[in-house]
């Protein structure tokens, strides 16, 4: 682990660990801390979950988001690599990020001055589909939860969802992009009879109801869009939408005032803007100053 300053007091944790062995760098995260946490003024945790359809990406190249975030909106942020395709397939990618988000909680009491009380997971192209599935799915956080001895289910934490250009249904984006088998196969096998199963636009209210004994409610989602995304079309964020308001959850749909392609949004002022006001109208909904 390497503690160092980043510009204005953020501090970074770097490639942290999150399994027991602790040997494999795709299994480790980093953290963004803002300067002067106060016990008495806890703040919520955003997740960001890189993209690269399953095959390419490292949290490496997203560090500026997690400085971003902890210096201009007073945010700590967690940023995890996970294994990638075609070593792992689906849903392992999902079970190292489900792993690393448990872990943090976990340990954040050796880095913050309070728990951590609420988490927001957001999720860009294939990292969409994974913070996507996190929130419809709860087994794979209590999973991850059984593996760290959590004493807290991390899935109620979950308090909104963002998708970044998500990829949400692997059928439609076939039928769209049949060049794509040539990530989806590696990262979802061959057999396409599956990839509904998988897929977050397929969850029907009745898979929810399996689990909404103990939490009956979504939690609200922010799906950003930009109309200049050149690799995966808004279908993919439309088709999303509808299923979760068909779930009774809370979607805002940010397209229009965006500009960026499929990567290039993400350096763009305006997405930075809606991602960081969400998280902070949220908290602000339940903890007003
Ligand atoms: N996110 C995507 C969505 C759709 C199509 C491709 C991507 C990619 O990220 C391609 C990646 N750079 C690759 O080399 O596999």
């Amino acid at each position: 682990m390497k503690d160092h300053k980043a510009q204005a007091g953020v501090k970074v944790h770097s490639s942290i660990p999150y399994t027991s062995d602790g040997q494999n760098p795709k299994q480790t995260y980093d953290v963004f801390f803002p300067p002067n946490l106060q016990p008495e003024s806890p703040r919520p945790l955003l997740v960001y979950i890189h993209g690269g359809a399953w095959r390419t990406g490292d949290k490496s190249e997203y560090s500026y988001l997690g400085t971003h975030f902890a210096q201009n909106y007073n945010i700590p942020t967690l940023v995890p690599s996970y294994r990638l395709s075609p070593k792992v397939t689906h849903p392992t990618h999902l079970q190292d990020v489900a792993l690393a988000i448990s872990h943090f909680i976990n340990t954040s009491h050796t880095h913050l001055p309070s728990p951590i009380t609420q988490i927001y997971i957001s999720g860009h192209s294939a990292g969409g589909f994974m913070s996507t599935l996190l929130s419809l799915l709860p087994e794979y956080l209590d999973k991850a939860d059984a593996e760290t001895s959590s004493p807290t289910r991390t899935y109620t934490l979950i308090k909104g969802i963002i998708g970044i250009q998500g990829i949400y249904s692997i059928p439609n984006l076939l039928s769209v992009w049949p060049s794509y088998s040539s990530f989806i196969h590696p990262a979802f096998g061959a057999d396409t009879s599956l990839y509904p199963l998988t897929s977050p636009t397929h969850i029907s209210p009745s898979t929810l109801t399996n689990h909404s004994l103990t939490h009956p409610t979504l939690p609200p989602y922010l799906l950003i869009h930009s109309p200049n995304d050149e690799l995966v079309d808004f279908g993919q964020t439309k088709d999303l939408e509808v299923r979760l308001r068909a779930l009774d959850a809370d979607v805002e749909v940010v397209g229009e005032g965006l500009k960026g392609t499929h990567f290039g949004v993400l350096k763009e002022a305006a997405f930075l803007k809606v991602l960081g006001d969400f998280v902070e109208g949220q908290w602000s909904k339940s903890h007003p100053h």
